[in-house]
């Protein structure tokens, strides 16, 4: 256990194509986020770990010994929660078989990674947690991967399975390929108990971050990222992932030969989309536009025919048409975010009408720069202040 603790980080995505049929093998286009999750971890006293996590009420606290019996309690789903895991950890931390609350979710994946780490790599640390986000929980941009993996990040490390990469002197850092390989592949069993049945698109960007490619687990490093100016648009309609995911299945084998055309379609617009961006030179000229706007309409129209729209989306897209501007839903859909291209061409006029049409519906938006690096471990004197202080007043 490292002396001092640690402070880490991870972004949230943005998906530009793909979500949902991601889940079902086909290809995704996501980006990291400039908004970003952070995790403290302190050396705890008295042989109890806590956490906090002020984004969910969450304020717990537990012996080690009795985390070390409930581990030894944890039998079976050796690489992934099994059903019995997590039927367990509910019966213990005090939760409803059916919970699907974001802190109740939040606690479980804590405690199922917490475990499942320490009885692969060491010990139950002794530590005191606290996580906090710049993200919306639960709106679309991966708050839950960019949780999954500053756990993972921090409890590996905590464990001893990971390096402290920092240098004296320096503000941050990051971890080997092999590292962040088993970062990613720990986030993503996190993501499993909040999602139930995740593609890894969300944890891989949180891990790896920048923009990239994913498809069955195979990430690839978009070749060449142009600055994209990009809106993100948060309706504020709360909607869980994994009920959405879970209604997109059903949706297909209910409808196999309607819905599976509707999946390729959507891959070959991550493709096509791949091509332009990697066309298109870093400060694009507004002649590209033209073409990723329709992509975005058309995808658009197509998730609402999985199943995954909602009038507030419909809302948001026909607000920011009426200002010439093109959106689609991101993430799981149902509410939540959707993303608004802005081509360099777009007048600051229009863009400011567009914000404020929006924020009238009671929507918030804001831009936000994309392409972030991923899983970062900060000196904690780079750690503002203020968020300090922000924290010990929650
Ligand atoms: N800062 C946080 N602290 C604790 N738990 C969090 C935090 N952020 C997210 N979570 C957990 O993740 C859940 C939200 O996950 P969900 O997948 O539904 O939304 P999302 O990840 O924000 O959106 P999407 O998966 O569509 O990108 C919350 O209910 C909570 O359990
Ligand atoms: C909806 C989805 O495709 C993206 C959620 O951000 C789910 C997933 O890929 O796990
Ligand atoms: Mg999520």
């Amino acid at each position: 256990m490292p002396e001092c603790g640690l402070l880490v980080s991870a972004p949230g995505k943005v998906i530009l194509h793909g979500e949902h049929a991601v889940v079902h093998g086909k290809a995704a286009l996501a980006v990291a986020l400039g908004l970003r999750t952070f995790l403290r971890l302190r050396p705890g006293g008295g042989e109890r770990l806590r956490i906090h996590l002020p984004g969910v009420g969450v304020r717990r606290e537990w012996d080690v010994a009795e985390l070390r019996a409930l581990r030894g309690r944890l039998t079976g789903g050796a690489n992934s929660p099994s059903v019995e895991q997590l039927d367990t950890l509910k019966e213990f931390a005090g939760i409803a078989a059916d919970a699907s609350a974001p802190d109740s979710l939040a606690i479980l994946a804590f405690l199922y990674m917490c475990l499942a780490i320490s009885a692969k790599y060491g010990d139950v640390p002794s530590v005191d947690i606290t996580v906090w986000s710049e993200l919306p929980t639960g709106a679309g941009l991966g708050s839950s991967a960019a949780y999954a993996v500053c756990l993972a990040a921090a409890l590996l490390h905590a464990c001893g399975a990971i390096s402290c990469p920092l240098k004296d002197g320096e503000a941050t850092a990051r971890w080997t390929e092999e590292e962040m390989t088993l970062i990613n592949s720990w986030a993503f069993q996190g993501e499993r108990v909040i999602h139930g049945n995740p593609s890894g698109v969300d944890n891989a960007v949180g891990t790896w971050g920048g923009a990239l490619r994913y498809q069955s687990g195979k990430i690839t490093s978009l070749k060449r990222v142009p600055m994209l100016r990009i809106l993100l648009t948060n309706t504020k309609v709360p909607r869980s992932t994994k009920v959405l995911v879970a209604g997109v299945k059903e949706k297909i084998l209910k409808f196999p030969a309607i819905m599976n055309p509707v999946l390729d379609s959507i891959d070959a617009i991550s493709q096509e989309c791949q091509s332009v961006l990697e066309a298109m030179p870093t400060n694009p000229s507004p002649e590209y536009y033209p073409v990723l706007e329709e992509l975005f309409d058309i995808n658009q129209h197509h998730l609402n025919v999985i199943g995954v729209g909602h009038p507030s989306l419909d809302r948001l897209c026909r607000v920011t048409a009426s200002h010439g501007l093109h959106s689609k839903l991101t993430g799981a859909g149902g509410g939540g975010c959707g993303i608004t291209l802005l081509p360099p061409d777009a007048t600051p006029l229009a863009v400011e009408a567009a914000k404020r049409d929006l924020c009238a519906c009671g929507y918030e938006c804001w831009e936000t720069d994309i392409g972030a690096p991923g899983v970062t471990l900060h000196s904690s004197s780079s750690l503002n202040a203020q968020v300090l202080h922000a924290l010990s007043e929650s």
